[in-house]
């Protein structure tokens, strides 16, 4: 199968830890003995210093005629520390989700057994936590209307919705439940916002056509807090776009690391894969930034292309990472190695073994075709 892959490395750790899930790919490559044409492009920060946008033209026209996107991170402290500054690399990721109609990011949050003693949470709490987000990805106050006074002194973000974005992403929110143990969570503040009520109402709806669905709706400051104290009780949860960006850097703590999970942003024409984490600006260079979240991103867009056995085998060499301890310094305690070290171990343990990997057990929590 020859696919065309973009590479958008991005700022920051982004290169580094894309490089990683390039080799895996490449071990898939001649394990399957498949061809994948990798082409990269510039955004974020770095897009800036050239052409002076984050997200360059050609860089849109190669994503849109990619079969997928692989994506770093962007952002860079020169920016995080000038609130002042016009043009900004988040609106390099911004602009590609909207301009490609990446509508759902799908992120799932799934404790394996080689982990547990890597969250700062009690073992009781986190074991079995198995759970996935359907954070809607184009609309709400991130791409609102922005407003500042003349003087500077008052500033506002719109949050918008319409109930056709909102039905989109529910439809496959719910989708995702049914195949998975059937329920959903609702995540909004409807008690307080106008456009929380139209989740409320057209989820409401929708809900009407998936009876086997169990749902119910929670506002995201319980949701949060019921998060921290009893993760198992969330199959599906279903949100808006800065909940879902919220909610699911917190459930990483489940897991005990951001640097290990990955995301599926979906739309009807094209699709992206990339880690929850941003670009960890003080990290960058020193080979220390952990793989696996852009890894496991990978095995993502293997899922979407339909190549299970071909994302197991990838699944199954991070576990054997896992389990020996071949891991960066950010998980499991005392480890030494480092970004690259880990990307060779995973890579060199890509092997095409008849072995079918329990998937409820040992994959990432989406299992087939969850994403589409
Ligand atoms: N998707 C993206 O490209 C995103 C970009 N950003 C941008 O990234 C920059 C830094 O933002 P932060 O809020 O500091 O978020 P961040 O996710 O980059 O880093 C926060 C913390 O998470 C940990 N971490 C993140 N990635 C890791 C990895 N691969 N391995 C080990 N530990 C890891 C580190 O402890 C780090 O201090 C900003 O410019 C921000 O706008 C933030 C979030 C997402
Ligand atoms: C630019 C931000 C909206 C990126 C982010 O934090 C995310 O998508 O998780
Ligand atoms: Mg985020």
């Amino acid at each position: 199968m020859q696919l065309k892959i973009a590479l958008l490395g991005g700022d920051g750790i982004g290169p580094e830890v894309l490089a990683q899930s390039v080799k895996c790919l490449k071990a898939i490559e001649e394990t399957f003995n498949h061809k994948f044409e990798y082409v990269e492009a510039p955004v974020g920060a770095i897009a800036m210093s050239g052409s002076g946008k984050p997200l360059p033209n050609e860089t849109l026209k190669l994503c849109r005629e990619s079969d997928a996107i692989l994506f770093g991170a962007i952002g860079a402290l020169e920016y995080d520390n000038n609130p002042e500054a016009k043009v900004r690399p988040e609106q390099g990721l911004l602009s590609l989700r909207k301009e490609l109609g990446l509508f759902a990011n799908v992120r799932p949050v799934k404790m394996f057994p080689t982990l547990l003693k890597n969250s700062p949470l009690k073992e009781s709490i986190v074991l079995g936590t198995d759970l996935v987000i359907f954070r809607e990805l184009t609309g709400g106050i991130y791409f609102g209307e922005k407003n500042i006074s003349a003087d500077g002194t008052k500033a506002s973000d719109v949050c918008e919705y319409s109930e056709k974005e909102i039905s989109r992403i529910a439809h496959m929110a719910f989708k995702a439940a049914k195949r998975r143990r059937k329920k959903l969570t609702l995540v909004d503040k409807a008690n307080v916002l106008e456009s929380s009520r139209l989740w409320r109402k057209t989820v409401t709806e929708i809900a009407k056509s998936y009876p086997d669905v169990t749902w119910e709706a929670m506002f995201i400051d319980n949701a949060a807090v019921q998060m921290m104290l009893k993760p198992t009780q969330f199959d599906v949860i279903l949100t808006d776009n800065m909940f879902g960006d919220i909610l699911s850097d917190q459930g990483s703590v489940i897991i005990g690391s951001v640097g290990l999970l990955p995301s599926a942003s979906i739309g009807t024409e094209n699709a992206m894969f990339e880690p929850f984490h941003g670009s960890y600006p003080q990290a960058k260079g020193k080979n220390i930034a952990n793989p696996v979240a852009s890894i496991f991103s990978t095995v993502m867009m293997l899922q979407h292309f339909g190549l299970e056995e071909e994302a197991n085998s990838i699944v199954k060499a991070v576990h054997e990472s896992l389990s020996r301890k071949v891991v960066t310094p950010d998980i499991l305690g005392s480890s030494k190695y480092g970004t690259d070290y880990v990307g060779d171990f995973i890579s060199e343990h890509i092997v095409d073994s008849e072995e079918n990997l329990n998937i409820n057990d040992e994959n990432i929590g989406l299992g087939k075709s969850t994403i589409i």
